[in-house]
Formats: C-alpha cells, sequence, structure tokens
C-alpha cells in the first residue's frame, strides 16, 4: 500500500518536472520558484497586503516580465500598457473579480463581461463627469468645514491626519451620495466599526480572488457552516446600510441635489435597464470604491509633502498667492481656485504616483493570439497585469529620478509622457469612474488644510506602515 502509493508520488513529481521543464508555456519566465508550481504564492502576498513592494522588488531583479502563478504574470513593460487595457482592447477582467462580484448583477468594477459593463456604464456615466461633479462641491464644502472644526478642536496635539482623512473621506461619499454624513468625523472614529469591516473585505476579496472556487464552494455551503469570509461584507453590512437609506428616502418629498437622486433619475429615465437594485449596487460601490482609496490617497500626499520641505513650502506660496481670490471668510477651498494651481495639481499627481491606492496588479485574461510581451509570448488564457506601484517606479517612463517624490516632473516638458502611463486609477474602458469626484475632494482638502495649518512629522524618521491592496 504505501509502496504503490510513494510510486505515484514519484511518477506524479516526474510528469509535473517534465512538462514544467519542456512543456510549460511560461517556463522561461523568471520568478519567485513557488510561484510556478502554485497559487499559494498569490495568495500568501495578496493576504499580507505587501503586493506593492514585493513586486517592485522582483521587477527590479528579473526585469519585465515576473512569473506570479502558475498561470499568471506581471508586466513592468510600458509598450503592453495599451494593448492590455487600451480604450478597444481584448483582454478582459480576470476570474479574481468574481469573488468581488458575487452574485451582483449590476457591479461596474467587477464585471467581467465586457458587453455588459459598456451598457452598465453607459447608464451612469453621465453622472460621474467633471461637470456634473462639481454640482456635489457644496457637499463637500460641509464636510470640510466639520473637518476643520475639530481639527481647530485639538489645536497643536499631535493627531493621526492618516485617520482624519479616513473619516473625512467616508463622511464625504455619505453626504455626496445621501446627503448624509455617516457622523465619523462628528464621533471622531467609526462607532459601527465600518472601517474594521471594510477592511477585512478588501483584504479578504484579495486573497480569496486568487482562488475563486473557494468563494463559490463556501457561498454554497454558507447555510450549513455559516460566514467565514470578509469579502462578504461588502455585500451584507454595506449594502444594508445603503438599502436603509434609500428605503428612508422613499417617503421624503424634499428634493436631494444628490448621486442618490441622480440615480434614481436614471431609474425613472430607463427602468428597465435600471432597477432598484442597480441603484442600490452602485450607491454601494461608491462608498466602497470611494473612501478607502480617496483617504489613503490624502495620508500619502500629505506626508510626502511634509517629507519634502521644499515641495511643501512651494505649495504654501502657491496658496499664499492665491489667497486674494479665495477671501478670508470662506474656509472651504473653491474648487475654480484649485483648478487654477499647476502645482497643488502637480503634488497631487506626485502624490498618486508615488502611493497608488490600490497596491494589487489589475489582472486580465490574455485573448486568443495571446501577447508578446519583452520578447515572450503569453499564451491565451494566462493572466497577465500590471501594478500601478512597478509602472510609476519604471525609469524608462519617469526617469532615473522615478523613485523620487518630485511634483515638478508633471510641469515638466516630459509630462505628456507621464500622464499616459500613469495608472493610479486604471485605464481604457475601465478607468475608475470616480477619479473626477476623489480628485475634486483632494483638490479642496489638501489648500483648505494646509492655509491653516503648519504639518510635521511625529516620528520623522520612522517608515509608514504600509499595507496595501
Ligand atoms: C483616489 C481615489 C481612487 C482611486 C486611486 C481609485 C482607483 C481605481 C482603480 C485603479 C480602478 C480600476 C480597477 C480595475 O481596472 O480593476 C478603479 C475603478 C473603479 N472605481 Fe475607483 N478609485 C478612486 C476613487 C473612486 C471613487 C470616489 C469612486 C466612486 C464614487 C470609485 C469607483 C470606482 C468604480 C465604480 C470603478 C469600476 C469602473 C469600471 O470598471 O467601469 N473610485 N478605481
Amino acid at each position: 500500500m504505501y509502496s504503490s502509493l510513494a510510486v505515484s508520488f514519484t511518477l506524479g513529481i516526474v510528469a509535473i518536472s517534465i512538462y514544467a521543464r519542456f512543456f510549460d508555456p511560461l517556463r522561461d519566465i523568471p520568478g519567485p520558484f513557488l510561484a510556478r508550481w502554485s497559487r499559494l504564492w498569490l495568495i500568501y502576498h495578496s493576504r499580507k497586503g505587501d503586493m506593492h513592494t514585493t513586486m517592485i522588488n522582483l521587477h527590479q531583479k528579473h526585469g519585465k516580465l515576473v512569473r506570479t502563478g502558475p498561470n499568471e504574470v506581471s508586466t513592468a513593460d510600458p509598450e503592453s500598457i495599451n494593448p492590455i487595457y487600451g480604450a478597444r482592447t481584448r483582454f478582459r477582467k480576470s476570474p479574481w473579480y468574481s469573488v468581488s462580484q458575487g452574485h451582483r448583477k449590476f457591479d461596474l468594477f467587477a464585471e467581467r463581461d465586457e458587453k455588459i459593463h459598456g451598457a452598465q456604464r453607459r447608464l451612469v456615466n453621465s453622472i460621474y463627469t467633471v461637470e456634473n461633479m462639481k454640482k456635489v462641491e457644496p457637499s463637500v464644502n460641509t464636510v470640510i468645514a466639520l473637518l476643520l472644526d475639530k481639527l481647530s478642536e485639538l489645536g497643536t496635539e499631535p493627531t493621526d491626519m492618516g485617520m482624519w482623512a479616513r473619516l473625512f473621506a467616508f463622511d464625504v461619499i455619505g453626504q455626496v451620495t445621501f446627503s448624509k454624513q455617516f457622523g465619523y468625523l462628528e464621533n471622531g472614529y467609526d462607532e459601527d466599526d465600518s472601517f474594521k469591516y471594510m477592511h477585512a473585505a478588501v483584504r479578504s476579496a484579495a486573497w480569496v480572488g486568487q482562488i475563486p472556487w473557494l468563494y463559490w464552494a463556501h457561498d454554497r455551503l454558507m447555510p450549513l457552516i455559516g460566514n467565514w469570509l470578509g469579502v462578504n461584507a461588502r455585500h451584507g453590512r454595506m449594502r444594508n446600510f445603503v438599502a436603509g437609506e434609500i428605503e428612508k428616502r422613499r417617503d421624503v418629498t424634499q428634493k436631494h441635489h444628490d448621486l442618490l437622486e441622480m440615480l434614481k433619475k436614471v431609474k425613472s429615465e430607463k427602468p428597465i435597464e435600471m432597477n432598484d437594485i442597480n441603484v442600490l449596487s452602485m450607491a454601494t460601490t461608491n462608498i466602497f470604491a470611494g473612501s478607502e482609496t480617496t483617504a489613503v490617497s490624502i495620508g500619502a500626499i500629505l506626508y510626502h509633502l511634509c517629507k519634502n520641505p521644499v515641495a511643501m513650502k512651494k505649495l504654501k506660496e502657491e496658496i499664499k498667492s492665491m489667497e486674494n481670490e479665495v477671501g478670508s471668510s470662506e474656509r472651504c477651498w473653491p474648487l475654480n481656485v484649485a483648478n487654477r494651481m499647476p502645482y497643488l495639481q502637480a503634488c497631487i499627481q506626485e502624490g498618486l504616483r508615488m502611493h497608488p491606492a490600490v497596491g494589487m496588479a489589475l489582472p486580465r485574461t490574455v485573448p486568443e493570439g495571446g501577447i508578446v510581451v519583452a520578447g515572450k509570448l503569453i499564451p491565451e488564457g494566462a493572466v497577465i497585469g500590471a501594478n500601478a506601484w512597478v509602472i510609476h517606479r519604471e525609469k524608462e517612463i519617469f526617469g532615473d529620478d522615478a523613485h523620487e517624490f518630485k511634483p515638478e516632473r508633471w510641469l515638466s516638458e516630459n509630462s505628456a509622457q507621464y500622464h499616459r502611463f500613469f495608472f493610479a486609477f486604471g485605464a481604457g474602458a475601465r478607468l475608475c469612474i470616480g477619479k473626477n469626484l476623489s480628485w475634486i475632494e483632494i483638490s479642496k482638502f489638501i489648500p483648505s488644510l494646509l492655509r491653516g495649518w503648519d504639518l510635521e512629522l511625529v516620528h520623522p524618521d520612522e517608515r509608514p506602515k504600509q499595507i496595501c491592496w
């Protein structure tokens, strides 16, 4: 019995080794040893939240292509970005996204069928345009004013600005979407533990997405075993909150100027394509995709400005030079002034380049015909992804100083090329729909804060904790 098991085991190893040595189409692509054989490598780093730094190191060691799984590679080749993510690409989101989608029929972020995605995106695209998003500026002002009040109460006491950015970003999404804040800023913390659940959901989606079969098996067994996966908070807890807000709105005759009202308008104009459940999904996505990302970005910009006093000084000078246009009675920096401040815009761009809020690659399934990247054929059916952290540090694109925070690069003659490879919001048809909203929030937040406060790091020599999904 034991000897036949040993023989089967040995034969299995020999067969796998022969396949790996002679037939595996990705055999020439370097990468961690474990990643060749198993998805455990991807699961481990996705769960740990260090994929961003791990991939930077691996690309530095191995070059433009790195093997990250038995059927998966990471690309740092600038030439590959447009074919994979560009407007008319045939590359589709990989099965990783199916876990984020779950049973939802309307999910812009996770939908893998481009036809369905295109039709759904067309329904709501006009809501998120720059012009339309300007209408929510008064809502952003309400939340900035509250933030400034809260910071004033603290005086010069050391405080965690990353935490304030988070409280702010969540309450803004609440105000902009439902004309109602979650009350996090008011209380100074999330009394319903939302951040904890959201954190668990994002982390869970990151690693469970590497083995979607686990999610679907768990989904079937859930009536028997209960819920063991944090990713379900995306479909449960958040959704319940949003559903409650939508329900309350039914009885209210008062007109609101918020995203929920805009989504309901789409529903009344196109009731077949946009039903109540779709409105619910879209409103949930606003919170899920738009809060933490914006908070992380604000935290990163403030951190890099504190680390770079010359840039901070320049930005403060620019803010001062525009004060007469704003007036001292105006507490919240107007968007139309922020939009005319090149150095502020460059600081935001550079902060998001140095620290993209999404730390994972954006994986895509290779279509028929495969793709040649850095001279190697990646066959149909394999998964390929680019990580913004890696692309943003490519010297070929951003120069030898790619690792340094230098807002000036966005004001240089090479800026068109930098913009072309700016990947913090993804690209092409799957570009972040909330980009304009978050840009408005950040453009107003930074000068509103810095005009009245001098910030410095409490522990300037400490490396910040960077867990990133
Ligand atoms: C600084 C803030 C933000 C960052 C860095 C960010 C980043 C991203 C990235 C990288 C993607 C592409 C994902 C992929 O291709 O797999 C994306 C998509 C998306 N984001 Fe954002 N996001 C931000 C803010 C927001 C906000 C405020 C909202 C909503 C109000 C939002 C909603 C979405 C949605 C719905 C998608 C899917 C779009 C589609 O495929 O059609 N995001 N975001």
